[in-house]
């Protein structure tokens, strides 16, 4: 019996053990292919951590592309300051005229000037646009001054030609734009001139000119002829914060101007920039208009600037334009345009002598800045180039 209870207890602990043995294999084998993970989360159970406050993850701002919007509202532009623009801009000017410098400092340096020399010399001012008049007095007035010296030096000759031109040039006419407004009124100026020439282009920059001596402005567009031309100075306006006064295509050109006059005495605005059409000066009729707009104008005061545009490339015949304009409308300035397409700069030396009337502002480039004041001087210099 002993024996008996002794192989039971012993088969009962053969089974349990075999049960041990065989069931964990079994359950292992049922599970999916362990990770590395999983085998750790099977043999080592989960440790509670106690809390501890984590401290705060500090993530490096992250690269954000900034998008280009375009601007809502278009940028103001600053214009450039007015001081030293013409010798800021010599080179434009130098680049078109330096044949001239070079020519009259190479025959003005020879040892001895022979009646020859002196006709060289004069060719090349009336080539160069200075006109005939002009060039006997800038000639004689050289020979009498070579004659008196004596020897000459290269250094000594230019410094005599300088002062010959910028003399011939009027240093002291008086060149200041007049737009200082009135009682509460703007100042008025108005652009004429020959279709092309420059007007819309000029009153632009003329703005610009204004703005950057810190004054205010209003565009008025009487040039209804040309639907483009306002279209054109709206735009020059909207650059700088101007605003622009138009009418409809083909309407009256005086009826604009008096309403951009009125509309800038309303806003109190510094001065009123009126630009015209181009007209030639063989149409009567479109003369009389440019008187009637003039007329128009001053039902709301004087105008007090009448800037005639000439572009310098057109030479003497400019001239002769000019003359007929200054019988309609009282010029009181002109502006010559394109001087950095011509190397007739002697022109501006021509004009003055002809029309009596100072040339006030001078037109060296296509670019919104490229208008500078007129300063006689710096002219010379720049016509004569760095020549030795
Ligand atoms: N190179 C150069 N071009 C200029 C200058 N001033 C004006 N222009 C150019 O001359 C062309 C005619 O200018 P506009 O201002 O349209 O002439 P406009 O007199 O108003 O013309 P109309 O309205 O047809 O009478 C334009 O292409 C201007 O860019 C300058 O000083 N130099």
């Amino acid at each position: 019996m002993e024996y008996v209870v002794a192989a039971v207890i012993l088969l009962v602990v053969l089974v349990v053990g075999a049960v041990g043995l065989v069931v964990p294999k079994m359950r292992r084998r049922e599970l999916p292919p362990p990770s590395e993970a999983s085998t750790t989360t099977l043999e080592r159970p989960p440790v509670v951590e106690p809390a501890v406050e984590a401290p705060p993850v500090v993530l490096p701002p992250l690269p954000v592309e900034e998008e280009e919007l375009p601007p809502l509202i278009q940028k103001i532009e600053t214009p450039e300051p007015t001081a030293g623009r013409l010798v800021r801009l010599r080179a434009r000017l130098a680049r078109s005229q330096s044949a001239l410098g070079r020519g009259l400092l190479t025959v003005l340096s020879r040892d001895h000037l022979e009646e020859d020399d002196w006709e060289e010399i004069e060719d090349s001012l009336i080539t160069a646009d200075v006109g005939v008049e002009a060039t006997q007095v800038i000639v004689e007035r050289l020979r009498e001054r070579v004659r008196i010296l004596g020897t000459r030096t290269v250094a000594g000759v230019r410094e005599q030609l300088v002062e010959e031109l910028t003399a011939a040039l009027e240093p002291d006419l008086d060149r200041s734009l007049r737009t200082t407004g009135h009682e509460g009124r703007p100042a008025v100026v108005m652009v004429v001139g020959v279709n092309g020439a420059g007007k819309t282009t000029t009153c632009g920059k003329i703005g610009r000119v204004l703005i950057a001596d810190g004054r205010t402005v209003l565009f008025g567009a009487a040039d209804t002829f040309r639907a483009a031309a306002a279209e054109q100075l709206a735009t020059w306006g909207e650059r700088v914060g101007a605003e622009t006064v138009r009418g409809p295509e083909g309407g009256d050109p005086a009826s604009v101007a008096f309403d951009a006059v009125k509309r800038g005495i309303e806003t109190g605005v510094d001065v009123v920039l009126v630009d015209t059409a181009g007209r030639l000066q063989n149409k009567i009729g479109l003369m009389d208009e440019l008187g009637k707009v003039k007329r128009v104008v001053e039902k709301h005061g004087p105008v007090d600037e009448t800037l005639l545009v000439l572009d310098a490339t057109t030479g003497q015949n400019g001239l002769e334009q000019a003359r007929v304009f200054t019988e309609v409308v009282d010029v009181t300035g002109v502006v010559l345009t394109k001087l950095d397409g011509t190397a007739k700069g002697g022109i501006v030396i021509a004009v003055q002598r002809k029309l009596g009337i100072p040339v006030k502002l001078v037109g060296l480039g296509e670019g919104p800045d490229d208008l500078a004041p007129f300063e006689p001087a710096a002219f010379v210099e720049a016509l004569l180039g760095e020549t030795a």
